[in-house]
């Protein structure tokens, strides 16, 4: 049999819905074997982040290294990476051990406001980062901050994806979730010539913690067994479509979303008590 590895590249979240956390809990659901490289801890929780405490540069290295000289990532995610040192150490990683299908979700803040990436990343993200990603998946802020414009509709969404090609990524994803479309949610995929809108209908719900870190991991996971870019896409809004449908209504402020959604609609089987 054989065995399809994911490596996520990103932070710890306490609360378990976010972070390294979602990342992992996805990667078991769609049958990955999921291995991690720590950029930094956060105390955080469904009612916001409590601290933030990055890892040093050489720490974040060896961790790659250790994965690097022993096993081969099939994909590889990056979410949380702090700072433009993390950011070099993990470029050079990637690029020394050549680890393809790379999805790079540009985390900048949590949904309460706190940030995660150093104002001044954002450059060496597009600089180093970007050029090595087969896919890379912003949310609208994080579109304009990179791309260097406002977005105020799909037409500007398509823009800024041209914009962020052009840094280097060989996909883009503009994630609709912040969109002001008032009953619907749109992705906008950019493949270097053509768009395709991936539509669904907005959920009503506070419970989106963690999304776009549980939607770039399905993304990976995807990836690492073989699918398209196309498929992969797919399959990872419906993962995410599903996780927040059924979110799980723990903690008192924004909730997780549900990860065991997604494989236990395949199996058939109902949401699954939360008791
Ligand atoms: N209310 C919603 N209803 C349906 N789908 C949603 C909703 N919010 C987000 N999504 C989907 O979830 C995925 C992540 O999108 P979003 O724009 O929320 O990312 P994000 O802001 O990076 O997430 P995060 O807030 O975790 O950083 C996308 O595929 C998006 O379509
Ligand atoms: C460690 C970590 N990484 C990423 C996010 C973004 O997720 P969200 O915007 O849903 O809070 C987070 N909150 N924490």
């Amino acid at each position: 049999m054989k065995v399809y590895k994911a490596l996520t590249i990103a932070g710890s979240d306490s609360g378990g819905g976010a972070g390294i956390q979602a990342d992992l809990k996805t990667f078991q659901e769609l049958g990955v074997y999921g291995m991690s490289a720590l950029t930094a801890v956060t105390a955080q929780n469904t009612l916001g982040v409590q601290g933030v405490y990055p890892l040093e540069p050489a720490a974040v290295a060896r961790q790659l290294d250790s994965i690097g000289e022993d096993l081969t990532p099939d994909a590889v995610k990056t979410g949380m990476l702090f700072s433009s040192e993390i950011i070099r150490k993990v470029s050079d990683g990637i690029r020394r051990y050549g680890w393809k299908n790379l999805v790079v979700d540009p985390v900048m803040v949590a949904k309460g406001g706190s940030p995660l990436l150093q104002q001044e990343a954002v450059r060496a993200l597009a600089q180093y980062l970007l050029p090595l990603a087969l896919v890379t998946t912003p949310n609208i802020p994080e579109a304009e901050i990179i791309a260097g414009m406002t977005i105020a509709g799909i037409d500007d969404c398509k823009e800024a994806a041209r914009r962020i090609a052009e840094m280097g990524s060989r996909y883009v994803v503009v994630k609709g979730g912040h969109g002001a479309e008032p009953g619907a949610v749109t992705d906008v995929l950019y493949d270097g010539t053509e768009f395709t809108y991936i539509e669904s209908p907005r959920i009503d719900t506070p419970h989106t913690h963690g999304t776009g870190c549980t939607y770039s991991a399905a993304l990976a996971a995807e990836l690492a067994k073989g699918r398209t870019t196309d498929e992969a896409v797919k399959t990872a809004k419906a993962f995410i479509r599903a996780a927040i449908e059924d979110g799980l209504g723990i903690g008192s402020g924004h909730g997780p979303t549900n990860h065991f959604a997604y494989m236990r609609r395949l199996r058939g089987e109902g949401v699954g008590d939360n008791d």
